[in-house]
């Protein structure tokens, strides 16, 4: 069953992938922009001392406008950077100190805080290619946030675009469900009881 449901997820991930290939600088923009405003709104976001974020991809909806709306309120944000064991450790985000990674992914040129770092956060926002209404979210495939979400305590918030939020994403034992899920249409609380 595993190795169907890991073919499952490649198919899908090569579908979504495509589909965001295909999207505009527009809607890009406009995503980008209307996930930070119905981040003004969630409570978790807003009583948050610490926050884990991610420096988007241009593939991905972008989360400057929402790091900048934190930043601004006076929230710490912490950014990951991927290390080679598929581990991440974290990064204090401060404007200008960015440069791309080996993954291709901007990552943050300050010190790094240890793995352990994002314990200490109240709120993870955390990339992904889609999740489905029971919270099931599919990643890129490396595992790097199931493996650091292992042992998480605080809430976990998937960022993606609107036509991202599905009625099914295939999942394994090892994936770590999200707890709410920001798109540019709003917040969605994923009902882990529809997952039948
Ligand atoms: N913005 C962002 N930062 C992140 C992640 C992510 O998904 N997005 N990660 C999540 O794990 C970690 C890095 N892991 C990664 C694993 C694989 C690829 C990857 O396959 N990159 C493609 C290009 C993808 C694109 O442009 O859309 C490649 O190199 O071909 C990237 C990052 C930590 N930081
Ligand atoms: N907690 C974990 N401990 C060890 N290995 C793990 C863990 N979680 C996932 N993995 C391994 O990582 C690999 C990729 O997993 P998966 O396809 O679920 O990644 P993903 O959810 O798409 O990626 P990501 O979590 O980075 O967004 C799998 O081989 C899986 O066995």
């Amino acid at each position: 069953m595993s190795a169907s449901v890991t073919g499952e997820k490649t198919n899908l991930r090569r579908l979504l992938a495509a589909r965001r290939r295909d999207r505009t600088t527009a809607e890009r923009t406009g995503a980008a922009e209307a996930i930070a405003l119905h981040a003004t709104a969630l409570p978790a976001l807003v009583r948050a001392r610490r926050v884990a974020a991610y420096l988007s991809l241009p593939s991905e909806p972008g989360t400057e406008p929402l790091i900048d709306l934190l930043a601004g309120r006076g929230v710490e944000v912490l950014v990951p950077l991927g290390r080679p064991d598929r581990s991440m450790d974290w990064v204090v985000h401060e404007l200008g100190s960015v440069a791309v990674g080996a993954l291709g992914v901007p990552e943050p040129t300050g010190p790094p805080l240890g793995a352990g770092a994002l314990a200490t956060c109240d709120v993870a926002l955390v990339p992904g290619l889609a999740v489905d209404h029971a919270g099931n979210r599919l990643g890129r495939g490396a595992g790097y946030y199931d493996r650091a979400l292992a042992d998480f305590p605080g809430v976990v918030c998937a960022v993606v675009f609107d036509d991202e939020l599905l009625e099914h994403v295939p999942h394994e034992p090892h994936d770590h469900p999200v707890d709410l899920v920001l798109t540019p249409a709003g917040v969605f609380r994923p009902s882990r009881d529809r997952d039948l």
